[in-house]
């Protein structure tokens, strides 16, 4: 078994984009900048912004956060993102999810400009995704190619099995999975909560990818020897032993399911840090004017 290092992973992204930066900076061109917004105090989101802004301060990005109260209006924030979508010198602009309740979420990333749309969450580039255009691909899933591509894990005929169906993560993992490329090309089941027979069909997958949400939920009987496991879940759950007062657990039985595969990632430090360096490299290609082919 062979553990999949997020970080290690992520380290080596960042380095290359942080060359790519002293190369434009050597050419007098500007350097990317992404805005981030986030809405409240979620403790969880409080932590993936800031990692992403200090993600964009190691390679030399700019960024700019901007922070509003968990009251505010819909209308107040939908303005934010329109002078962010005015403003010249912003190359990405992300809304960290979620938002509070009182907030069209669907509103809000119909906002975003879709060449600023960093996240990949604008139906505008859904859609050119799907139809396999160049386009921002969502941040959990395209990292985590990035993470297969970089262990030359191989994918061509292999069957896939993605646990979960959110527009983030499950539905675009069984479309990047299902693609004509390298990594690409397995024959993918995309599974939810209305899936019968899920432990069956776990048992026939090659490659799993688990975003369900759900702490544990992936135990070693639905694991066949040797396959793949990507555990996407990231679960705060309680524990007094901890300064924090929680441990993170992913959405897979790491240690009795971790024997039985060829390759597994961590929680913490798996598919998360690949989202943050996916990020940075939409917003890189997003200040070239450029979006990401995964043909
Ligand atoms: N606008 C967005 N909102 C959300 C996204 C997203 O891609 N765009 N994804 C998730 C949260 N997320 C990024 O925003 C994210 C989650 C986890 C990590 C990460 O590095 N996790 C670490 C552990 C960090 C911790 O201590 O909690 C790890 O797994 O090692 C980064 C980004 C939902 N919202």
């Amino acid at each position: 078994m062979q553990i999949l290092d997020g970080k290690l992973v992520s380290a080596a992204v960042k380095a290359q984009l942080a060359d790519k930066v002293t190369e434009l900076k050597a050419l007098g061109k500007k350097v990317p900048h992404l805005a981030a917004i986030l809405v409240g105090n979620n403790p969880a989101s409080e932590t993936y912004v800031a990692s992403k802004v200090k993600s964009c301060a190691e390679i030399g990005f700019h960024s700019t956060l901007l922070r509003f109260d968990a009251k505010i209006s819909e209308k107040h924030l939908l303005d934010n993102i329109t002078l962010l979508n005015e403003n010249a010198d912003i190359d990405g602009i992300l809304v960290q999810l979620p938002l509070p309740k009182h907030i069209n979420e669907e509103l809000v990333i119909n906002t975003i400009d879709p060449s600023k749309d960093v996240d990949g969450f604008h139906p505008m580039n859904v859609g050119k995704m799907v139809a396999g255009l160049p386009a921002y691909i969502p941040a959990t899933p395209y990292g985590i190619m990035l993470m297969l591509e970089h262990y030359n894990i191989p994918t061509k005929g292999k069957h896939a099995v993605v646990i979960g169906r959110s527009h983030i993560v499950g539905t675009p993992m069984s479309i990047l999975l299902s693609r004509n490329a390298n990594p690409g090309n397995c024959t993918v089941t995309l599974t939810h909560s209305q899936t019968v027979n899920l432990k069956e069909i776990c048992l026939q997958a090659d490659i799993i990818v688990a975003a369900i949400g759900r702490p544990n939920f992936v135990t070693a009987d639905m694991v066949k020897e040797g396959a793949v496991v990507i555990d996407v879940g990231i679960n705060r759950i309680e524990d007094a032993t901890k300064k924090s007062g929680f441990r993170l657990v992913g959405d897979v039985d790491y240690n009795a399911v971790a024997p039985k595969t060829s390759f597994i990632t961590p929680v913490p430090g798996g598919v998360g840090p690949m989202t943050i360096a996916a990020l940075l490299k939409n917003t890189y290609h997003a200040s070239l004017g450029q979006k990401v082919n995964m043909n």
